[in-house]
């Protein structure tokens, strides 16, 4: 593929600041798929068109279809990934998958049952997973592997900007093969990841106002574009809530709108830096038919050790930060966005 200086930028959609997807196609002739480019994970799945038609999450979306492919390569494997927040199962293919318009022959998996929980509610097709090798299930190489090995990107890098404002155009951008300065301000603070091989930080401590209230023995924080929200562990989390007034329920924690700008911001303490969300980056500001409703963007997540406790740090800290993943020198960057 012909990259402009090695750099190559995919736009995203913004679905409600929750979702964020971009385009890419698998077989030839071009089956087009949204995806989730997901670095807390590390295989590619699409629908497929042998999925259950009972499975409804699987027949709302678009479906790739080995037989009409010329490029198709049998391999069948079964496939079966685990999110907390609900399962994939199906088999594996290869085809050639074009992320922005650089094509790689990929073994991902055809979903064939999608738990219909969290997927019904899914705007996107399926997942790209961005994550490292040694996180992917079945040892399959993850497409950005496969890309770097073909030495077309000026850094081995690649760079996410998510939109705070639905209207705004484009809803996002990931980079390939580096950053977009029109969707950062300032320069980039590097941290080291973890020796885990995934997109993992040692955080330092998570403050409310001038308060350190949590981690202050140091945790892991997992940087994960896929994921609408920040995580922590549910005790912390529902101190955190309660230190802001907010109510759990059934879908979320909610505050008063009227009380949203007394809020405190809430800092992440990460490589000597201290990162900051106002009440502008975590509260979700939603107009429904029962007035004004504001939830707050962070959600209780247990992870049971060793990978636990974590705090996952989501699409809303990366609204708020620019997000270079680098894996040449394996390092995190952030910087400001705009
Ligand atoms: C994609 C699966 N994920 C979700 O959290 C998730 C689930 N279900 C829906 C409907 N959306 C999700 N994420 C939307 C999104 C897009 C970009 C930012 O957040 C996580 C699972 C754990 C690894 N990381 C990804």
């Amino acid at each position: 593929a012909d990259t402009n200086n090695g750099t190559v930028p995919t736009p995203l959609t913004n679905y409600l600041d929750t979702q964020y997807f971009g385009e890419i196609s698998i077989g030839s002739p071009a089956q087009m798929f949204n995806v989730v480019f997901d670095t807390g994970s590390a295989n590619l799945w699409v629908p497929s068109q042998s999925c259950s038609p009972f499975s409804t999450a699987c027949f709302t979306h678009n479906r790739y279809d080995a037989s009409k492919s010329r490029t198709y390569i049998e391999n069948g494997t079964g496939f079966s990934i685990q999110y907390a927040s609900g399962n994939v199962r199906g088999f594996l293919s290869e085809d050639v998958v074009v992320v922005g318009g650089i094509p790689v022959v990929q073994v991902f998996a055809e979903a064939t049952a999608l738990s219909a929980m969290p997927f019904i509610f899914a705007k996107f097709d399926g997942v790209l997973g961005m994550g490292y090798p040694n996180a992917a299930i079945d040892g399959i190489t993850p497409v950005f592997d496969h890309i770097m090995s073909q030495h077309v990107l000026k850094e081995e890098v690649f760079s996410i900007y998510y939109s705070r404002d639905p209207k705004r155009s484009p809803g996002g951008e990931l980079v390939l093969g580096g950053t977009d300065p029109n969707y950062y301000t300032g320069s980039f603070n590097y941290i080291n990841t973890r020796q885990t091989g995934k997109w993992e930080l040692t955080m330092k401590g998570v403050s409310v106002g001038r308060e350190m209230m949590f981690c202050a023995e140091g945790c892991t924080a997992v940087i994960d574009t896929g994921s609408s929200y920040i995580t922590g562990p549910a005790s912390s989390v529902s101190v955190l809530m309660k230190t802001i007034g907010a109510q759990l329920d059934e879908s979320g924690y909610k505050v008063n709108c009227d009380t949203v700008k007394t809020l405190p911001s809430v800092k992440f303490l990460l490589g000597g830096q201290e990162y900051s969300l106002t009440q502008e980056d975590y509260i979700l500001w939603q107009s429904q038919i029962e007035g004004e409703v504001c939830t707050v963007t962070f959600r209780g997540l247990d992870v049971p050790p060793p990978t636990g406790p974590i705090w996952i740090l989501g699409a809303n800290f990366i609204a708020r930060y620019y997000t270079e993943f680098d894996r040449r020198n394996n390092r995190i960057g952030f910087a400001t966005a705009v």
